[in-house]
């Protein structure tokens, strides 16, 4: 559970956050600078809020008009940074003990043993496997018996392989993990996989939140979209009550359903588009090809259209099959279901 009610002055402009979630799996996702980072720093007490409170899994960390600012050491919060930051001069052993008391010592060999780490416990972390210093960072922060975890852009540096691996040996571990764990990340896949709830922050504020399979399947403001991956976004003007015109395409999308009024933009999901080579339907795109780049599992087509934006589409192996023996087809169609509409 995470509650937060923050504002705190930054250099280029004010963090102001208020929600309140339920679930202990959290996502922070958002651009460069929106101030995720910091939102991690004032959790862990290392950065102060100038005004408001924070509470985490029931605990009141932080409150300025109580007065309350419990020290970072007695928060109980592990932080995982990016890389891990292991000591490169100390063994396996020793980054997992550092700092900690002969009592607190006790429990290294069962660590060490539950992270399959007791046969490298004496090498440097230059010697040891990407997944191993994943698993001596996470032994190192559980021997201390955090109440809490704060990922902050973790396994960013590392290839897609290691990536998927070492997420899923996170997910392994947090299965043992009831306290709250707080990913900040870059990658939608992280959050998606790890996630239960997200915050989107763009520039210090709140641009969604919920659960996070939903937000990825209604990212309803434009940073959402594009944050959750979407490829293809075009402003919009109303040319009905169930018409529009994305302007920066020059394709104008009929719904059957009536459309909300307060939405500034669509967006399309590059693998939605369905290709139709004969004239039918409705809401058929044209479309000329500008560029193709061959991907290892599909391909994507930059394809010019009567705007001043182009559309990428995602063309997976069955319609690369298609294509092969049609050639490109006539127009790009997309269910109206599939249009994502965005304030
Ligand atoms: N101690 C500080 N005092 C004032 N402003 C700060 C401080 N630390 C960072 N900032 C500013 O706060 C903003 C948000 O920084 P933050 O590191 O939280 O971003 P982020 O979302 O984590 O970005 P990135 O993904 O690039 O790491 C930046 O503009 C940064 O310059």
């Amino acid at each position: 559970m995470l509650e937060l009610n923050i504002k705190k002055k930054l250099n280029n402009f004010t963090l102001d956050i208020e929600c309140k979630l339920d679930s202990n799996r959290i996502g922070i996702l958002g651009g460069s600078g929106a101030g995720k980072s910091m939102i991690l720093k004032m959790l862990a007490g290392i950065e102060k809020p100038d005004k408001g409170y924070i509470k985490l899994d029931d605990r009141l960390l932080f409150d300025s008009e109580k007065k309350i600012d419990i020290k970072p050491k007695d928060r109980h919060i592990g932080y995982c940074f990016q890389n891990y930051a292991l000591f490169p001069n100390l063994t396996v052993y020793e980054n997992i003990v550092i700092g900690l008391s002969k009592y607190e010592r006790a429990d290294a060999d069962k660590f060490l043993e539950k992270f399959e780490l007791t046969k490298i416990k004496d090498s440097k972390p230059n010697k040891i496997s990407g997944g191993q210093a994943a698993r001596v960072a996470m032994a190192r922060i559980l021997i201390r018996k955090p109440k809490a975890l704060l990922f902050d852009e973790a396994f960013s540096a590392l290839d897609i392989y290691l990536r998927d691996h070492i997420q899923e040996e996170i997910a392994q571990i947090l299965e043992d993990f009831e306290g709250s764990a707080i990913f900040v990340s870059h990658s939608r896949d992280e959050v998606y996989r790890l996630c239960d709830s997200t915050i989107v922050i763009d520039t210090g504020k709140i641009s969604n939140l919920g659960n996070t399979k939903k937000i990825f399947k209604f990212p309803e403001t434009k940073i959402t979209a594009i944050l959750t991956g979407c490829k293809n976004i075009s402003d919009i003007r109303y040319i009905s009550d169930n018409t529009i015109e994305a302007i920066d395409w020059g394709i104008k999308f009929k719904f059957l359903k009536e459309l909300p009024k307060d939405i500034n933009a669509i967006g399309i999901r590059a693998h939605e588009f369905v290709p139709i080579w004969e004239e039918a339907g409705t809401n058929l795109i044209e479309f000329k090809l500008k560029s193709r780049a061959k991907l290892p599992f599909e391909d994507n087509y930059y394809l010019y259209t009567k705007g001043s934006s182009d559309i990428t589409w995602l063309v997976q192996k069955d319609i690369k099959e298609k294509i092969n023996s049609r050639g490109l087809p006539k127009f790009l169609q997309i269910d109206e279901e599939n249009i994502l509409l965005l304030k």
